[in-house]
C-alpha cells in the first residue's frame, strides 16, 4: 500500500497589529478610516486629549468643553465593548506618545482620519518621520474627498460662494456607511477607566455628548418638522429652536456630515424640498469650504493678517478683552450671549458674529484673542470654522468684501427686541468707561 506522505508547511505569520487614532472622529458607523484598520489582525484604539496650549492669554478647556469630551469618549468606549473592544485615552502629545506605543506593543501599522489644523497636520508628518511603519490618513468628516476637491482645479477658490458654485455643479456628497465595522481585538493592553466629567450638562442646554444624542437630535430635528422653515428661524439665538444645533456632535465627529446630507436628502424625498431643506446642505458646505481652506493655509489660519498677510491696526488691550471675556461690556446683548457661552458651550451663529465683531471692530483687539477664547469655551470647537470665521469677520479670511461690521443696537433690535435674551442670560450691567489707548498702546480713558 502506498503510503501517503502529506508534508505541510505551517509558517505561523506573527500578527498583524494596527494602531486607530482617534481624533474629531469619536463614532463607529461611515467611519473608512476604522473599516481600513480592522483588517488588521489586532487593533488598539487610541485618543490623546487635546494638548492645553496657552494661547493669547487663554489655558486649558472650559469646563462644558470638557464635558462633551468626556461623555463623548465614555460613550464611545460603552459602544466598544459588545464589539470586544476597548477605548485608550492617553494624554501627552501625538509626537511623544504614539511611537512610545507603536514601540511597547509592536505594532506594524497607524491609521487616522484627516484633521485641518497646523498642530494636526504638523505632528502626523513628525510621525512619519519617526516611525518605520505606514502611516496612514483616511477621509475625515467631510461630505467630499481630498481627491474630489483637487478635481475642481489647482487652487481652492478664494471665497466661498465661487466654491459652492462648482461643488454644486460638479460634486454630489458622499452616501455615508450605514454598517458598523467588524472590530478585531485588543492586543493586551491594560485600559484605564476613562473618569466621567467633573461638571453637569447645563440646564439652559442639557446636550450629551457621543453618537446616541447627535443622531436623536437629527432625528427630531427632520422629524419635528423644523428643517422646513430652517432658513427663517436659523438666525436665532436660543439652541435647538432655530438652528439645528448639530455643530457639538458634527466637531466632535460622533455624527458625520455626510449622515446629516444623506438624512437631509431622505427627508426631502419623503416631503418634498424647498428653501430651508436646501440651507441646511448650504451651511454644511461653509463647514465643508473652511475645512480645505484650513488643510491648505496652514499657520496662516492663525496669523493676524490671515493668508494674504494683510496689516491692520488693533491693540493688545487687556481690560477689554478681559471684559469681553467675562461678559461685562457696555453691550448687553453681547454680555447675554458670553454669559450663554461659557455657561453652555454653545452660542447662535448670529450671536457668534455680533460678539465677534465686538471685540474686533467695537474694542479693536486682535481677533485671535476672541477665535482663542472661543475655542476654550466652544463644544463645537472646529479648527477651520472657528479661525475660518474669526478671519472673515475680521476681514482676513475668505470674504470677499473684506471684513463684516455688526451694528450692535440694530442686531438687538432685531433679534431680542423684547430684552428676554438679554435677561435670561443677565446682560445689563453697569456701565463702565471705555478705555481706548495711546499710540504706545497704555489705556487712556476718553473721559479724562
Ligand atoms: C466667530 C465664529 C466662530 C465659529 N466657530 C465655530 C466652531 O468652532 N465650530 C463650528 O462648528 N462652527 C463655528 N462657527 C459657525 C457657526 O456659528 C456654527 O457652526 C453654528 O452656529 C452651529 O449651530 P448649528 O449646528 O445650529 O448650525 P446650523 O445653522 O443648524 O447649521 C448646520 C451645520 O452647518 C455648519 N455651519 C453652519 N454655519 C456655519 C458657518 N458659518 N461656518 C462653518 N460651518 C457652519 C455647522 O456644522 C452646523 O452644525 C463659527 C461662527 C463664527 C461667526
Amino acid at each position: 500500500m502506498a503510503i501517503l506522505r502529506i508534508y505541510s508547511t505551517i509558517t505561523f505569520e506573527p500578527a498583524m497589529r494596527a494602531i486607530y487614532w482617534f481624533r474629531n472622529d469619536l463614532r463607529l458607523h461611515d467611519h473608512p478610516g476604522l473599516v481600513a484598520a480592522s483588517a488588521a489582525d489586532e487593533l488598539l484604539l487610541v485618543y490623546l486629549w487635546p494638548k492645553q496650549r496657552p494661547w493669547c492669554n487663554t489655558q486649558g478647556l472650559g469646563e462644558q468643553r470638557e464635558r462633551f469630551i468626556s461623555e463623548s469618549l465614555v460613550e464611545l468606549s460603552k459602544d466598544l465593548q459588545p464589539l470586544g473592544q476597548n477605548l485608550l485615552v492617553l494624554q501627552g502629545s501625538p509626537e511623544l506618545v504614539i511611537p512610545d506605543l507603536v514601540r511597547d506593543y509592536g505594532i506594524d501599522a497607524l491609521h487616522t482620519s484627516q484633521c485641518a489644523g497646523s498642530y494636526e497636520t504638523r505632528a502626523l508628518r513628525v510621525l512619519r518621520e519617526r516611525l518605520d511603519i505606514p502611516v496612514l490618513e483616511h477621509n475625515g468628516n467631510t461630505l467630499f474627498k481630498e481627491q474630489d476637491i483637487a478635481a475642481l482645479g489647482p487652487e481652492l477658490p478664494q471665497s466661498f460662494s465661487p466654491f459652492r458654485r462648482k461643488v454644486e455643479k460638479q460634486l454630489n456628497a458622499e452616501e455615508p456607511s450605514r454598517n458598523l465595522p467588524q472590530l478585531p481585538a485588543p492586543p493586551a493592553v491594560q485600559f484605564h477607566h476613562i473618569p466621567a466629567a467633573r461638571t453637569k450638562p447645563p440646564l439652559g442646554l442639557p446636550l450629551r455628548g457621543g453618537s446616541h444624542a447627535g443622531q436623536r437630535r437629527l432625528k427630531q430635528f427632520l422629524e419635528s418638522g423644523a428643517i422646513r422653515q430652517y432658513k427663517e428661524t436659523r438666525n436665532c439665538l436660543d439652541p435647538l429652536e432655530g438652528s439645528s444645533t448639530l455643530s457639538p456632535w458634527l466637531s466632535m465627529g460622533s455624527i458625520s456630515a455626510r449622515e446629516v446630507a444623506a438624512a437631509v436628502r431622505e427627508h426631502e424625498a419623503a416631503q418634498g424640498s424647498n428653501e430651508s431643506t436646501y440651507w441646511l446642505y448650504f451651511e454644511l458646505l461653509w463647514r465643508e469650504y473652511f475645512f480645505w481652506r484650513a488643510l491648505r493655509d496652514g499657520v496662516a489660519l492663525f496669523r493676524h493678517g490671515g493668508r494674504e498677510g494683510a496689516v491692520s491696526r488693533c491693540t493688545f488691550e487687556p481690560r477689554n478683552f478681559a471684559r469681553w471675556c467675562a461678559g461685562d461690556t457696555n453691550h448687553a446683548l453681547v454680555n447675554a450671549l458670553m454669559h450663554q457661552l461659557v455657561a453652555t458651550g454653545w452660542m447662535s451663529n448670529r450671536g457668534r458674529q455680533i460678539t465677534a465683531s465686538c471685540l474686533i471692530h467695537e474694542f479693536g483687539i486682535d481677533w485671535r484673542y476672541g477665535a482663542a477664547f472661543f475655542e476654550k469655551h466652544l463644544i463645537d470647537y472646529d479648527v477651520g470654522s472657528n479661525y475660518g470665521n474669526w478671519q472673515y469677520i475680521a476681514g482676513v479670511g475668505a470674504d470677499p468684501r473684506g471684513g463684516r461690521a455688526f451694528n450692535i443696537e440694530k442686531q438687538t433690535a432685531q433679534h431680542d427686541p423684547d430684552g428676554v435674551f438679554t435677561k435670561k442670560w443677565d446682560g445689563d450691567r453697569p456701565a463702565q468707561p471705555m478705555y481706548v489707548t495711546d499710540a504706545a498702546d497704555w489705556p487712556i480713558s476718553p473721559t479724562n
